[in-house]
């Protein structure tokens, strides 16, 4: 069963909820408070979220309008997701902006090394995607060259470079905006052998 989209005045709703709910979890990080305002706001969020789960759809197929609501790193509905906004680059290959938060935390002051993979997985995935090669990551490599910061630009780029059959092969890196080179990484994807190829 193919699921709609959602319509614009519950888009508009949803996204407001889900960006609440990154401040939440920015504050949550963050928060100094003390066990007694812990448990109360604790209480709250109890009540809030069997609200929600009391009202659950079903998960999204490949292609459907809400495919990628829930994604984890461009989900409009995922909280967790940073976000990220991809640019399809006119000559191909792909690029996303990005200022990540004190919730992506890895070494005290510094981004955690899955999240610039995670970011990377799918901006590499992505690239592939916009040239007709979509595929499951069956392998990912990096190679962190310096510390990614949060709190100021971060821009990450990545790019289609070659196929033998159901395989392909994508570059991407994080750099900052003077070019200066964090994070590169280098994935090999494979199309199912149960994927229709088309999306
Ligand atoms: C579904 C499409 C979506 C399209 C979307 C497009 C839009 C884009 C937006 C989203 C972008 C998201 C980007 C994030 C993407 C993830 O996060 S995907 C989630 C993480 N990855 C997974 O869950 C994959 C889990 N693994 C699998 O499902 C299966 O192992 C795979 C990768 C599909 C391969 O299975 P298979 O097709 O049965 O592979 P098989 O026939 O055994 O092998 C085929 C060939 O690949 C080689 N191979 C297989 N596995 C490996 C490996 N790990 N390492 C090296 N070689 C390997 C084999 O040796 C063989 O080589 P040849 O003999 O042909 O030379």
């Amino acid at each position: 069963m193919t699921l709609e989209a959602p319509s614009a005045s519950t888009y508009t709703a949803l996204l407001a909820l889900v960006a609440q709910t990154r401040a939440l979890m920015d504050a949550v990080v963050a928060t100094g408070a003390d066990d007694e305002e812990i448990a109360a706001v604790t209480e709250e969020l109890r009540a809030l979220t069997e609200r929600l789960d009391a009202v659950r759809r079903p998960p999204a197929e490949v292609g459907e309008p809400r495919w990628l609501m829930g994604n984890a790193v461009v989900g409009a509905a995922n909280p967790f997701a940073p976000p990220i906004e991809i640019e399809y680059l006119p000559g191909g290959g792909v690029r996303a902006e990005q200022v990540f938060r004190p919730l992506h935390e890895g070494p005290p002051g510094l981004v955690h090394g899955g999240v610039s993979a995670m970011v990377l997985d799918h901006l590499l995935g992505t690239a592939l995607g916009a040239v007709g090669r979509g595929g499951l990551t069956a392998s990912l490599t990096m190679t962190y060259r310096a510390p990614v910061p949060f709190g100021t630009p971060v821009v990450a780029t990545a790019e289609y470079t070659r196929s033998e059959g159901r395989k392909s092969w994508a570059d991407g890196r994080m750099a900052l905006p003077d070019g200066t080179v964090l994070v590169e990484a280098t994935g090999l994807f494979i199309t199912p052998s149960w994927f229709p190829g088309e999306l």
